[in-house]
């Protein structure tokens, strides 16, 4: 006789092959909750990885950082090039940088569950996909004329936090537009000079307007490095006012500069004895074009040297005066000494990039990983709540994973990016940071770790001790 229907469903759902599918749903659920998937996440960070081999053709662009800078070099002209690549003197700090991270090596783990991971970090209250953010980089103009819009739109499609830098050749306002709403960004000061308080308190306001929600202040570089690369061909870009856009567009800059310009008692021909003063100094024709194409510019940008970059260095008890005009975290970036440290901390400071600004400040100084190690085995920092984030010499997800080791929340790219911005414009910053992202993830599971929580001292060691004076 014929089963009925229903008779036969409710047979089916008993069947040992209808309970084996259901105990295998459950433990899935029950794996999930436990976070130990066994299946791999179609959406992972190294998901790079595999497109670039499912494609099987060469991609664009190569994933080795040595051929970043190489293509960079090649794609614009020698003097941009070496501004951007060029360090401090003998350029010893930037060797250094790079060469700490030989002598940190990193101890896998084997048959560790980490076919899941999670390389998400909590900084102030804020949740980030990934531990990497884009260092604040000045006068990207003169890696691509898109400029910080072109990195701002690839930082937003892969919801990598950009740090704007004062020095930037775009306005705070086309930066944040280009960048989007709702994505993470923080905006990053060089200090104007005590005489302009009002002008420090409307860039803030303009941050904040605009949806940058952190404050990175940078504490080393209130005087330019001496950087022979630059001064064997005078190349600074900010004579010709460019990476002045910040300020340029600023109310009160503006009212500055009108000021200025009526007090301006030179007659007319004092002011083209002094542009023909700038003529005739030896250099080189396309030193004088600049000149020539840039007069007006020069004016501004003489007062925004002035104000920016006049040599006037700061003093850990006007840091309060920030908190009138920032109600936000505040990080201060170029943080190389555990006493700094422990001012950061004394003062009521958030948090501190550990950061030598790629060697293009102080020559002959310690590596920021060697800083790093000492200041993210303090004790007192450990206790503090300091976040510590770091940059200066991260090229690979193996470089992450030392910093995150030595006590790194999260850490700054740098030169990477913007060597990836000379290559391709947007489209190279984008594959500069997705190798990144990959090659992070990649790390963190060849390391045997399914979370950046999980990594710490112990899966580091340490093969020559830094020098201690
Ligand atoms: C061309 C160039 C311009 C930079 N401009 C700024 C800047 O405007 N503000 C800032 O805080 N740091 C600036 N930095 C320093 C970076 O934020 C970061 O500290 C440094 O690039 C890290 O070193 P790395 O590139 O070797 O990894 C600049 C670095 C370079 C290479």
């Amino acid at each position: 006789m014929e089963e009925e229907p229903t008779t036969r469903h409710a047979s089916f759902l008993d069947s040992p092959l209808a309970l084996h599918i259901v105990e295998m749903g459950q433990d899935v659920l029950s794996s999930k909750k436990n976070g130990s998937i066994l299946e791999p996440d179609p959406e992972s960070m190294s998901r790079y990885q595999r497109e670039i081999y499912s494609n099987l053709r060469k991609p664009n662009f190569s994933t080795k950082p040595s051929q970043w800078e190489a293509q960079a070099r090649k794609a614009i002209p020698l003097a941009n090039f070496f501004y951007i690549y060029g360090s401090a003197s003998t350029e010893s700090t930037y060797a250094a940088n790079l060469s700490a991270f030989e002598r940190y090596r990193l101890r896998p783990w084997m048959l560790v569950q980490a076919t899941r991971r999670d390389l998400s970090v909590e900084l102030f209250g804020h949740q980030y996909a990934s531990p990497l953010l884009v260092a604040p980089i000045g006068v990207q103009e003169i890696a691509h004329p898109e400029a910080e819009e072109a990195t701002a739109r690839a930082c937003a499609s892969l919801k990598v936090p950009m740090i704007l830098s004062t020095a930037a050749t775009r306005s705070i306002e086309e930066v944040a537009k280009a960048n989007g709403q709702g994505n993470p960004r923080w905006f990053q000061l060089y200090w104007p000079k005590p005489e302009a308080e009002e002008l420090t308190a409307s860039l803030l306001a303009r941050a904040k307007t605009n949806g940058f929600n952190v404050l990175v202040v940078t504490l080393d570089t209130f005087m330019i490095g001496w950087r022979p690369n630059d001064l064997d061909t005078s190349y600074i870009p900010f004579i010709y006012g460019q990476g002045c856009q910040v300020l340029f567009s600023d109310p009160v800059f503006k009212r500055m500069l009108e000021k200025l310009q009526a007090e301006d008692t030179r007659t007319v021909s004092e002011k083209v004895t002094e542009i023909w003063d700038i003529l005739k100094r030896p250099g080189t024709c396309s030193g004088t074009f600049k000149v020539m194409a840039n007069a007006t510019a020069m004016r501004k940008a003489k007062l925004w040297i002035d104000l920016l970059s006049s040599g006037t260095f700061r003093e850990w008890d006007q840091l309060n005066i920030l908190r009138k005009y920032w109600d936000g975290p505040i990080v201060l970036k170029g943080i190389q000494t555990l006493e700094d440290a422990h001012r950061a901390i004394d003062n009521g400071i958030e948090g501190i990039i550990v950061s030598n600004h790629g060697g293009r400040q102080l020559d002959g100084a310690i590596s920021s990983l060697d800083a790093l190690a000492e200041i993210g085995g303090d004790k007192k920092v450990r206790e503090s709540g300091l976040t510590i984030l770091f940059d200066s010499g991260i090229r690979t997800g193996s470089d992450v994973m030392k910093a995150i080791a030595l006590g790194a929340k999260a850490v700054l790219i740098g030169r990477p990016y913007i060597y990836g911005l000379a290559m391709g414009g947007e489209s190279g910053v984008k594959h500069v940071l997705e190798c990144m992202l990959a090659d992070t993830d990649n790390s963190l599971a060849n390391l045997g770790k399914r979370s950046l929580s999980e990594v710490g001292r112990d899966d580091l060691r340490v093969f020559q001790q830094p020098s201690k004076l």
